[in-house]
């Protein structure tokens, strides 16, 4: 699947310039109506009786095309036209001329016996709530107990947020054209659109370059030339020294399961730095892991000092006193990466400010944050930043911290200061469980620690949590998600290329 995701007013963008270009508006309405009778006839066997519901814009123009054209295949279509046929204006009232059958009001609705329905009635054009006919309209369509299309995006679901306008339709397919948008990756968009199928419907990618794209679905394809892997040659050094700091005695889970998940996710080597009240807690059960004591923020700095110590995480369970408070101020001017997640987040509640001054104090700092939604509304409490669509908090939160944000959920969103943006499609409900946090802190400590550029490092750091949750499987549990790391690196490797032996990567055209 192609990886940008174009907003509702880049795929108006990208239409004009093609248009422009010398397709005519009608052409691609045509080749979208054509993708869409092509994928409810691979859905639906001949004869089938469809009914296309169409809407008073460019949607409900594809809408015709379709009925037109699977009436021609054979299926006896019928089609209901929300508002009057003389308000179509454009290619969808030519297309609306074009269709030979009765246009029918949604009145007959209850009327008609269909195996399908094709939801032709909004699309991009989506401008306000859904009230009223449309509304009910959408319930009936809901409520038919048959399976719907959806044209473009299924009627009722923002093309740029997910987020449901009033009432939206249930699809089991979204065809849509030339990119994804975001409301079908982002919750619960996705979820609406049953399966999505991305259409060519002859913009190109010149155009769709042209336009400027800045969000992205979250996958290897974005980030994987970036992604650190060790060659034969390479000693444990080259992929860095993590450190993830410890909370007080009786606390101390939390940060020893990021820490086995650093180590998982491919650091060099991985220190837990331990009050010294919790240091046999800790070295009790760590192994591979290493254990140091550090007591308080002046001793974490002396020992991050030494530059070998690349990326430190800390936030999981780490408490919300002063003296944690200090100790994320010396990891925040330290010369380190730094990946803050749970408490360290909290120590900020409602000061969202203070956090930016102290990561733009040092520009060349790499900054990952990792809120969940309550996490990132303390952060931003009383700030209006607080509201709005998922997508926007988390760019707005980025350029406004000098970090890389990933706001967590079933539809993670990684955002950086630039304006790049990804959502992440990968991970299964079961992620969502006790310590699963903390495990990709650990894994993000790890992708900086080997160097990653942030945004990189974040994105393959929430992929690679996913699949591992997918990996483990449901029933899971967060310490499950380190030990699914391998099987999880190794299907990566082979994705990316990589000789098994050597860890070279095949050159291209090989
Ligand atoms: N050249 C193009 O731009 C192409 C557009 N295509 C189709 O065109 C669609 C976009 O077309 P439009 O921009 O005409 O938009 P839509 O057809 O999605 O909707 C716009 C119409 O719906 C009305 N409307 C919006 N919100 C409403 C609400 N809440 N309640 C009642 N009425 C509401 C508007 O007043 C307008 O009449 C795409 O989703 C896609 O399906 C495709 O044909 C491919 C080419
Ligand atoms: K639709």
């Amino acid at each position: 699947m192609l990886i940008e995701l174009l907003s509702v007013a880049e795929m108006a963008e990208a239409d004009r310039r093609t248009i422009a270009a010398g397709t005519p508006g009608l052409t691609l309405m045509d080749r979208a109506g054509v993708a869409v009778a092509d994928a409810a006839a691979r859905r639906f066997p001949l004869a089938t009786p469809g009914l296309v519901v169409c809407g008073p814009g460019n949607n409900g123009g594809d809408g015709f095309v379709a009925a037109r054209l699977l009436a021609q295949r054979g299926y006896p279509m019928r089609l209901i036209l929300l508002g009057p046929r003389e308000r179509l204006t454009g290619d969808a009232a030519e297309s609306a001329a074009r269709f030979r059958g009765e246009i029918e009001p949604p009145e007959v609705f209850d009327g008609v016996r269909a195996g399908f329905i094709v939801d032709a009635l909004f699309g991009a054009g989506l401008d306000r709530p859904i009230e009223g006919a449309a509304a009910d309209l959408i319930a009936r369509i809901n409520g038919a107990g048959v399976p719907v299309v959806a044209v473009d995006l299924p009627s009722g679901i923002n093309g740029d947020t997910g987020q449901v306008m009033g009432v939206a339709v249930r699809a089991v397919e979204t065809v849509t054209f030339c990119r994804r948008k975001p409301g079908h990756l982002l919750l619960p968009g996705r979820i609406q659109c049953g399966r999505v199928r991305v259409a060519d419907i002859g913009i190109t990618d010149e155009t769709v370059t042209a336009v400027g794209p800045s969000l992205y679905a979250n996958g290897p394809a974005l980030w994987g030339d970036r992604f650190f892997v060790p060659t034969l040659i390479d000693h444990k050094y080259v992929r860095g020294h993590a450190v993830l700091v410890s909370g007080p005695r009786g606390r101390t889970g939390a940060i020893r399961m990021a820490a086995r998940a650093a180590l998982r996710a491919g650091a060099g080597l991985v220190t837990v730095a331990s009050p010294l009240d919790a240091l046999d807690e800790n070295a009790g059960v760590l192994t591979a892991v290493m254990v140091r004591p550090v007591a308080g923020a002046a001793a974490l700095s002396d020992l991050i000092a030494d530059e070998r110590f690349r990326a430190v995480g800390l936030g999981p369970a780490l408490g919300t006193g002063p003296e944690a408070a200090a100790l994320v101020d010396a990891a925040l001017a330290s010369g380190r990466a730094v990946v803050l997640d749970a408490d360290a987040l909290t120590l900020f509640s409602g000061r969202a400010g203070d956090l930016a001054h102290r990561i733009k104090a040092q520009p060349a700092r790499l900054v990952v944050i990792t809120p969940h939604e309550g996490e990132f509304a303390r952060l931003f409490l009383g700030d209006p930043l607080k509201h709005g669509p998922k997508l926007d908090r988390a760019r707005r939160a980025a350029a406004r911290l000098g970090a890389v944000v990933v706001l967590k959920g079933g539809d993670s969103v990684i955002a950086a200061p630039d304006g790049r943006a990804a959502i992440t499609e990968n991970a299964p409900p079961w992620l969502a469980t006790a310590g699963s946090g903390d495990v990709l802190a650990g894994i993000a400590t790890a992708m900086l620690c080997q160097g990653m550029p942030a945004f990189e490092a974040a994105c393959a750091a929430t992929w690679l949590h996913g699949e591992s949750g997918r990996e483990a499987g449901p029933g899971l549990i967060a310490e499950d998600l380190p030990e699914a790391l391998p099987r999880v690196t190794r299907a990566l490797y082979e994705q990316l290329d990589v000789d098994l032996l050597t860890g070279w990567r095949t050159p291209p055209g090989e």
